[in-house]
């Protein structure tokens, strides 16, 4: 468990561009002084009383924390330390430099069926140790599996904002993602689990294999009835010299009822991932 330090970040380390940004969060890259290590700070913004809408609850941060804590995986960006002062907290995390593995798509527009289950290999790797500690990732997607190098095929998964650990009985309902990704149980309110991380590969794989995402429509109602429905084709032209295992691989995700879902451990021993 980390201590949050109450040290001035600044002291410690020389505050470099920011590098991505969302809701509540700016990621800067920064280095420590002592080392000229590089990192990823993740500058968190704190609600500063209950009833805010601006800003993350202290509860929501140390969740995210104590996962990420929790972890230890060459697949899984590394949490080193945590500083908080009275406005933000700020996570010092693994910098990975090459890019969203969305980035690597988008200049290639797909990958061939090689690269795509090298990449895969190193999700179902990560998401297995997730999965192994009981903890759903609940955002994966292209633009939260990162490259390591500029021309590097190792992959590290990031961003565990909406990831949650699954107790004994504690029913998890209320999150969502990014519409294009989520599974039908957290579009119809229902229990999410493991297999909720499992449906987002099924997507992220059919993406990496066409170019296409299986269930985007014209907006997010329509994407949402999409994924409801399981509303997908192999159509897309892009499919036409696709193998059928890697067709087969994509069908066993893709299932409405989470407990007919391919496992992570099912995946790996798939024949188009482990060719006996
Ligand atoms: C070189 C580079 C560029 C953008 C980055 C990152 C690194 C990055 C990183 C992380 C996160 C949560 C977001 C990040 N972003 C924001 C975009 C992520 N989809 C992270 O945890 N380590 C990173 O290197």
């Amino acid at each position: 468990e980390f201590n949050f330090k109450q040290d001035n970040f600044e002291e410690f380390y020389h505050i470099g561009e920011p590098i991505g940004s969302g809701q509540f969060a700016v990621v800067r890259k920064c280095k420590l002084k002592e080392t000229n290590v590089e990192y990823a700070a993740k500058f968190i913004k704190r609600k500063r009383t209950k009833s805010s809408r601006r800003g993350l609850s202290i509860e929501d941060i140390q969740r995210e924390v104590s996962i990420l804590s929790a972890i230890d995986h060459e697949n899984i960006v590394k949490l080193y330390d945590v500083y908080e002062n009275k406005s933000e907290v700020i996570l010092v995390l693994e910098l990975v430099c090459g890019g969203e593995l969305f980035q690597f798509l988008a200049e290639r527009e797909k990958v061939n069926e090689d690269e795509a289950v090298e990449f895969l290999k190193q999700i179902l790797e990560g998401v297995r140790h997730l999965h192994e500690h009981s903890i759903v990732h609940l955002d994966l997607k292209p633009e939260n599996l990162m490259l390591l190098g500029q021309n590097s095929t190792r992959l590290k998964i990031i961003d565990f904002g909406l990831s949650r650990k699954l107790d004994e009985g504690v029913e998890v309902k209320d999150i969502t993602g990014t519409p294009e990704f989520v599974a039908p149980e957290i579009v119809n309110y229902d229990p999410l689990c493991t297999a909720t991380d499992m449906w987002s590969i099924g997507v992220i794989t059919y993406i990496l294999l066409s170019g296409c995402s299986p269930f985007l429509g014209d907006d997010k109602q329509e994407t949402l009835a999409n994924i409801s429905a399981v509303d997908f084709s192999f159509d897309c032209e892009d499919f036409a010299n696709t193998s059928l295992l890697a067709k087969n691989f994509i069908q066993g995700l893709l299932l409405r009822n989470p407990n007919e879902r391919a496992t992570v451990y099912d995946c790996l021993r798939h024949p188009w991932i482990r060719p006996v």
